[in-house]
């Protein structure tokens, strides 16, 4: 089994707690694209919900597909969502925005009833800090921010596209940062929440209800 096999799996278990009427929230990345296209089936096959995507690339899937959307400022909750993270640990704390899709995904957990998190095996980990934390942060700040970070005792390198910056769904810059295995994610997410200029991180704590990894053929559960 490699490891994309283990994402589908994840996915197909996933997609079986949704049901009619409700509102779903769409993960990005290559986990949570095989769930949209789970969920495609299962639209087509009758199942009636709205979606709210959490990046542009996800809502170009989703239309392409025929996954009917609703807009995120016309509801004030979702009832499940399936997204995917770059590492996890058993007491659900993530590391996401490998793709820079962190801020909207944040918000949208934020607003979600069950968040589940699909992965394949190779994203548990003890602690998180191997994977560099994606944080994001309008352009005008990214020098000021680099050296906060450096401050904080991370090494942030701006996301590059070959010779330009990478930029996320709302223009801005993704700065990467390297702290090492971090022993206290909690307090670094609020040092970093607490610099300005910086619009979101991908240290994900408390929004998780249930991680659904990939093992082989089978799927674990952490929750
Ligand atoms: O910005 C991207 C998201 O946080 C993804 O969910 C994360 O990077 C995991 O992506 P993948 O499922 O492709 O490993």
């Amino acid at each position: 089994m490699n490891l994309e096999q283990e994402k589908e799996i994840a996915a197909k278990e996933a997609v079986k707690l949704l049901r009619d009427n409700m509102i779903v929230g769409l993960g990005t990345g290559s986990s949570s694209f095989y769930a949209i296209r789970e969920i495609a089936k299962l639209v087509s096959n009758g199942l009636k919900i709205k979606a709210v995507p959490t990046s542009n690339k996800t809502k170009e899937l989703a239309e392409a597909l025929n996954i009917p959307l609703i807009d995120i400022n016309l509801i004030n909750s979702i009832d499940i969502t399936i997204d995917g993270a770059d590492e996890f640990t058993s007491d659900l704390i993530l590391i996401k925005g490998g793709g820079g899709a962190l801020l909207r995904e944040k918000i949208v957990a934020s607003l979600t009833k069950q968040e589940i998190i699909i992965a394949d095996s190779s994203k548990e980990v003890k602690q998180i800090g191997k994977f560099k934390v994606p944080i994001e942060v309008i352009p005008f700040a990214s020098n000021y921010a680099l050296n906060q970070i450096k401050i904080l005792n991370g090494i942030g390198k701006i996301r590059m596209t070959g010779d330009t910056p990478f930029k996320t769904d709302q223009a801005n810059n993704i700065i990467d940062a390297d702290f090492g295995l971090i022993s206290d994610p909690a307090s670094l997410s609020k040092k970093l929440n607490e610099i300005n200029g910086i619009v979101g991180h991908g240290i994900f704590i408390g929004l998780t209800s249930k991680v659904i990894m990939g093992k082989g053929d089978s799927t674990v559960i952490f929750d």
